[in-house]
């Protein structure tokens, strides 16, 4: 499990800093399934979760939901039947913040959790 599990966000604002490349590509290492996009400018980390109903579906991202209060850090997540999809960025600066991958790492780490 990525040790970036065990960090915790930093408060987030318009001056915070983007990942670097170098700094991108090192965090990328911990969360390899994660997929680097760009949308409407701005990149984002995106991830299909697979789960068995709708029911499950939902309860992981209501864990996915939990864990973004606790670190006060917020994903899109679009919930289907049995399928998941959460994006991360960080708004106030329309891009990667190292808030992004720890969030992503938790959010594996939800997700190995109910398996
Ligand atoms: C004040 C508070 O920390 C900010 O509004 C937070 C809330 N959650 C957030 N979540 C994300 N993903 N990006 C942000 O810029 C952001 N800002």
């Amino acid at each position: 499990m990525s040790e970036l599990t065990q960090q915790h966000c930093e408060a987030c604002n318009k001056n915070a800093p983007k990942v670097t490349s170098d700094e991108k590509q090192t965090l990328h290492k911990d969360i390899p399934d994660w997929k680097i996009v760009e949308t409407d400018g701005e990149e984002q980390l995106h991830k299909v979760f697979k789960l068995k109903n709708f029911a499950q579906a939902q309860a992981f991202t209501n864990k996915v939901g939990d864990l973004a209060e606790a670190e006060d850090h917020h994903p899109a997540i679009l919930l289907e039947y049995g399928k998941v999809t959460v994006s991360w960025w960080t708004h106030a600066i329309g891009g990667l913040h190292r808030n992004d991958f720890i969030m992503a790492a938790k959010t594996d780490a939800a997700f190995n959790a109910m398996q």
